[in-house]
Formats: C-alpha cells, structure tokens, sequence
C-alpha cells in the first residue's frame, strides 16, 4: 500500500495513459474489425455479354453468355445465361429465297435484346458461327451460300449489339472449340490437369477431338491442332467427319438401300409396322451421296421399317468405306486416328439419343441388348408409349442408336473396356456442350496463353491474417505495459 502510494506519488499520470492506451486500443481493434468487413463485403457485381449463333445444319440456336466484368481471365466464369431456339429449319435449308434465312433470326435476335442489358448492348460482342449444313451448300452452289450468309449478316448488323461476323467454321475449329468449351467448363485447364476428349455428333457431320502426346502426331497435320492455355500445352487430335452427322448417315443407309430400284424398301433400322412413301429426291439429293438415283424407277418409293437391330448396323458398317490406311493406324475413311485417349464426354445428337433409348449410363454389351429389344419393338407401341415425342425423331431411335453403336465400335474403334470412358452430356455447370463457348472464349482472348499471376493469399485471407497479427500485436503490448497497472491486493492489510 505504501509502494503503491508511493509509485502514484512519484508518477501520478500513470493511470491516466493505462486508461488512454486502453480506449486507444479497443478502438484499433473496432477500426480494424470495421475495415476488414467492410472491405470483404461483396462489391454490387457487373457483367458483360457475349453472344454466338450456332447455324447449324439442322436448326439455328443464339446463346447469349455472361461473365463478371472484372475477373474475365477466371476459368469457369463465364456462363450461359440464356439459349433461343430458332424456329424453323438451319439456314442452309433456304437456299431457294435466301433473304429468308435472316428473317428467321429476328425473334431470337430480339430476345437477346431483352436479356443484355441496355446499357451493354453496343459492347456486346456477336458472332455467327455456320458448320456442316453451310459447308455443304458451299460445295453445291457457292454464289447461294454467299447470299444466304449476306441475308444473316444484314439482320445481325441490324441489331445494336457488336456485330464481329458471319462465317463458315471449319470442322477442325468445330471440334477444337467443343473440346476447349468442355474443358472449360469442367475447370480443367487451368488446374492443368487430365482434359476431357470431345465427341460431338451433328445432323451433318460429326467430330472426334482429344489430347494425345506427340508421338505419331506429325503422321497427319491435319489432324493436330496446338494450343496454350494457362501455361499448359496441348496437342490435340481433330478430325470432323463432314457427311457423317446423324440426318446425312441416315440418307446414305438409305440410298444405299434404295439403290437396287424397288418400289418398295425394307429398312432394319426402322420399327416394323412404320411405313412412309418417301421420294427418291429426298433422299439422293445431297451432295454426301455420290451415287445417282437408280434409273427406270418411279418418282418414289415406300419405306417400310424391318426392325433388326443386327442387320441395321451392317447396313451402317456399308456407309463406312474401307479404302486402306496409309497411316500407322486409321478410324474410317481412310482418315489417321492415333489410340483413344479417354475420358470422353458426347455430346449433341449423342445426348440426344442415348438419352432418350435409356442408354446413358449401360456398357457396351448392354446397349447392343436395348437396341434389340428397342428396334424388335412394333412401331404402333413405340408410338402409343411415347405419345409425346416428335414423330420423326422417335421414327428414328432405332437408326440413330445403331449409328452411334457403329460409329463409336466401328468407326472410332471403342472397345467394351473404352466404352466406359465416355459420358453422355447436355449441359456442364448450368451450359451446353458444344462448339460455341470455346469459340466466343478464343476471339475475345478470354483464356490466356499464360497462367495469369495470383497474389499468395486470396482477399479475404489477407484480411483476417492481417486483423489477425494486429490483435496479437495489441495483447503484447497489453502484457508488456501491464507492470504499470495499478495492483489491487484482496489480502487484508493486518496493523
Ligand atoms: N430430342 C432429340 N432427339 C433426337 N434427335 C434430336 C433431338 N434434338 C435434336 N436432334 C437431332 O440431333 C442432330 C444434332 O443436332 P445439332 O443441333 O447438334 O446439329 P446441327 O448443329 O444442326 O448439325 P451440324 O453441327 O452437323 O451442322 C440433328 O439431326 C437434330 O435434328
């Protein structure tokens, strides 16, 4: 008691600064709780647009993307916010009034006005991309070709959006850019990890594309593409099989058929008891099929289904042509293949009919079962329990499975061991698979070729760490100025 009458004797502010120091302290911490919440508080999030129109040979479909507006080198950010299907058929189908073609965009178009925000319209960048159907007009008549691209470009510059072209995409670019949005989506380029190979199959054509090493690449260069993503290098296979989408593969089963010149055709790859007068135009007026309609035959004939799932698929294997391989090993066609690299994921009609036959997720035996079974199956039941499904896709199954049994074995050489690699998808995170993303990704440089540098900590991390040290700081410093604190005893002072 005397000492501490006699510390205050000798300091009497010495109370004064422990209060002082204390309120200072309680203050720097709330100052900094303060800052560190506010700091991580989420900013009000802006966005940018892109859009890309996919002129296929089938139909037409615009996806409009979105992406955060500040971190556009991110992988996985950028997503699908919106598709609009084009009613009507692919623009190649108006060949004969070609100012059609681009009419047929301006509802989806207008839509796509709705969905970007206004104030982003003008910054939107607006791509159309035409693949296998355009790529076959372009071999049969270049001067209408030009005219329907001249009818689209005269409708998408209409649009307040900024409009980067209209262009014919080639196969390899259409299998390169389903591979890279694939593997996008699935966040495996930047972790540089295994990447995923791209099945895509179209109504026109159909592609194959996947990572493999370098040996044996050199073999075909036009089969290899190279990218740079992320600091990672990729060499990938690519081949695009124009004629071999599901609709051209299904005309030359059929052509085939029909050549012998009867009035009527028997087809294994339709259900028995379907039967459709067909004209011969329809069907031999592609330029995929090179032979010319059979001579002295009428005007049509009848198409009646068989249902043999067995004899389908050797019908298929005869659109397959077997010229020699001048390479170390070859798919179909004459075209090189290096050995499958798994995993794949397929897409497109792939999904479509695996989907549809149940036959997402069965191995390779089990699925030529269900196709049996499913091409076995009389066509008026096939109708009555799918009363829902577009009669030509469901006339169709039975071929559209069989084909993709005998492209994937056949063709790609898939093998009951490979066949479990391969997923059948629509959609990753939210996005279709598919050719677009990758090709929006690639013309607005938003995957870059080097892995961008990230700072060691993330924000939020940095916040706390640093409140964190602060607080151990403040309670050292409360310990070391603790000898000045006035002692309160409890023991009472005996005179
Ligand atoms: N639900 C479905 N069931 C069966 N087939 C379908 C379904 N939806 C679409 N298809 C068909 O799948 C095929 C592929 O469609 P997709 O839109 O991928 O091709 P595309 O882009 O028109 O063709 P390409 O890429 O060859 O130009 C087309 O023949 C289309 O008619």
């Amino acid at each position: 008691m005397a000492e501490q009458r006699e510390m205050k004797e000798k300091n009497p502010w010495h109370s004064a600064v422990v209060i002082l120091i204390t309120v200072l302290g309680i203050t720097a911490i709330v100052a900094l709780v303060t800052t560190a919440v506010l700091q991580n508080k989420p900013l009000l999030q802006k966005y940018k647009y892109g859009i890309v129109l996919d002129a296929g040979s089938s139909h037409t479909a615009v996806y409009i993307y979105e992406w955060p507006a500040e971190k556009e080198n991110d992988t996985g950010r950028v997503h699908q916010k919106h598709i609009c299907k084009v009613l009507g058929p692919g623009i190649s189908s108006y060949s004969h009034s070609p100012e059609l073609a681009g009419e047929s965009l301006r509802t989806c178009m207008k839509q796509a006005e709705r969905f970007v925000p206004i104030r982003r319209h003008r910054e939107t960048p607006l791509y159309l991309g035409a693949t296998a159907g355009m790529r076959l007009l372009s071999m049969e008549n270049q001067n209408v070709c030009d005219q329907v691209l001249g009818s689209v470009e005269k409708v998408l510059r209409s649009t307040p959006f900024s409009y980067q072209g209209a262009r014919i995409i080639s196969g390899q670019e259409e299998g390169a850019f389903g591979w890279i949005t694939i593997n996008y989506l699935d966040d495996r380029l930047k972790q540089g990890s295994g990447t995923t190979g791209a099945l895509d199959l179209g109504g026109a054509s159909t592609q194959i594309t996947f990572a493999t090493n370098q040996e044996g690449m050199g073999e075909s260069a036009e089969n290899t593409v190279t990218f740079r993503l992320y600091g990672n290098d990729y060499i990938l296979y690519t081949h695009s099989f124009l004629c071999y989408g599901k609709d051209q593969a299904l005309k030359k089963t059929l052509a085939q058929q029909a050549q012998v010149g009867n009035s009527s055709v028997l087809d294994p790859c339709f259900n028995e008891g379907y039967s459709v007068d067909r004209n011969y135009s329809s069907v031999y007026s592609s330029p995929c099929i090179m032979a010319g309609k059979p001579l002295e035959t009428g005007y049509s004939f009848t198409h009646i289904g068989k249902g043999d799932a067995s004899q389908c698929q050797q019908a298929i294997r005869r659109i397959f042509t077997n010229p020699g391989c001048n390479f170390s090993r070859c798919s179909f066609n004459g075209v090189y293949q290096p050995p499958i690299q798994g995993p794949f994921g397929a897409f497109s009609a792939f999904y479509f009919v695996m989907n549809f036959l149940n036959l997402t997720s069965d191995s390779l035996e089990g699925t030529r079962e269900k196709m049996e079974r499913y091409c076995s199956t009389p066509w008026h039941q096939i109708k009555q329990q799918h009363p829902g499904v577009k009669e030509k896709y469901l006339a169709e199954y039975c071929f559209s499975g069989n084909y993709i049994l005998s492209l994937l074995t056949d063709g790609y050489k898939f093998t009951s061991e490979t066949w479990s690699t391969i997923t059948f998808i629509k959609k990753i995170s939210g996005s279709d698979a598919g050719w677009t993303l990758g090709y929006m990704l690639n013309l607005t440089n938003m995957i870059p070729a080097e892995a961008p540098d990230s700072p060691p900590l993330p924000h939020a991390g940095y916040v706390t760490l640093l409140l964190f040290i602060s607080l151990v700081i403040f309670v050292i410093f409360l310990f070391s100025v603790k000898s000045l604190w006035p002692r309160c005893t409890t023991q009472t002072q005996i005179i």
